[in-house]
């Protein structure tokens, strides 16, 4: 269900989704982007565009029809999350978007997949991946602020197809996407939904230094 709150950008498909953008998403990207922005700021700005990508992220999550009683005993039909949905972060960067999950989906399993990048080659690698024991039937939220390349995207994302979860079953939820990396993901990837806040060609690749304050 898409409530119009991101489109579809027509160049990678109706599988890349942006969120709509406004005066104060627009705001957000360009404080994060900031090189004189304080690691204060940035940790409290980053939070909220997370918000905004994660609750629009919750939006492509199936629902199902349901009807409740109101206190007057009118019947409302509206909507109910289907259960089964569970979130993967990344490590590191991805674990700042986990408290975003949280804040809206309290008790919510969390996975984390660790992917390492080759300083020189850029080649990635997983070192470190844990799930809940049935995530092949479950909806996943893959949580990574920042694709660059996507080389890391890609490595996680095998390894979920490789614990069988369905391409068609995954939504990665992210900020700040390169249409290179848009481009490569959706040509490994072409069943899976991509959200994110913003393409643009150059991606602020210190956002896990600057958000965790390490190297
Ligand atoms: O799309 P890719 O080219 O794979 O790049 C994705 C991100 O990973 C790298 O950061 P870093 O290694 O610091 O990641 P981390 O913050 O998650 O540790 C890179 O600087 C990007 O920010």
């Amino acid at each position: 269900m898409c409530t119009g709150s991101s489109v579809s950008d027509a160049s990678f498909g109706p599988n890349v989704k942006i969120l709509n953008s406004n005066s104060q998403i627009v705001e957000l990207q360009t404080i994060i982007r900031d090189k004189n922005t304080s690691r204060s700021d940035f940790k409290f700005y980053a939070d909220r565009l997370i918000r905004l990508v994660i609750e629009e992220s919750l939006n492509q999550l199936p629902y199902s029809d349901c009807s409740v009683e109101t206190p007057t005993g009118a019947i409302y039909d509206g909507l109910k999350y289907r259960s089964g949905n569970c979130g993967v972060s990344i490590v590191r960067s991805g674990e700042a978007m986990e408290q975003g999950l949280r804040d809206c989906c309290r008790s919510i399993r969390i996975g984390k997949i660790l992917v390492e990048s080759d300083a020189d080659t850029h080649v990635a690698k997983v070192v470190y991946a844990r799930f809940p024991d049935d995530i092949a039937r479950r909806q996943v939220l893959l949580m990574y602020p920042i694709m660059s390349t996507g080389n890391t995207v890609l490595q996680a994302v095998n390894v979920l197809k490789e614990h069988g979860v369905p391409e068609d079953c995954i939504i990665l939820s992210n900020l700040f996407c390169t249409p290179i990396a848009a481009k490569t993901v959706v040509g490994a990837f072409p069943q899976m939904k991509i959200l994110t806040s913003e393409l643009h060609p150059v991606a602020p690749n210190h956002f896990g230094q600057k958000y965790f304050g390490t190297d």
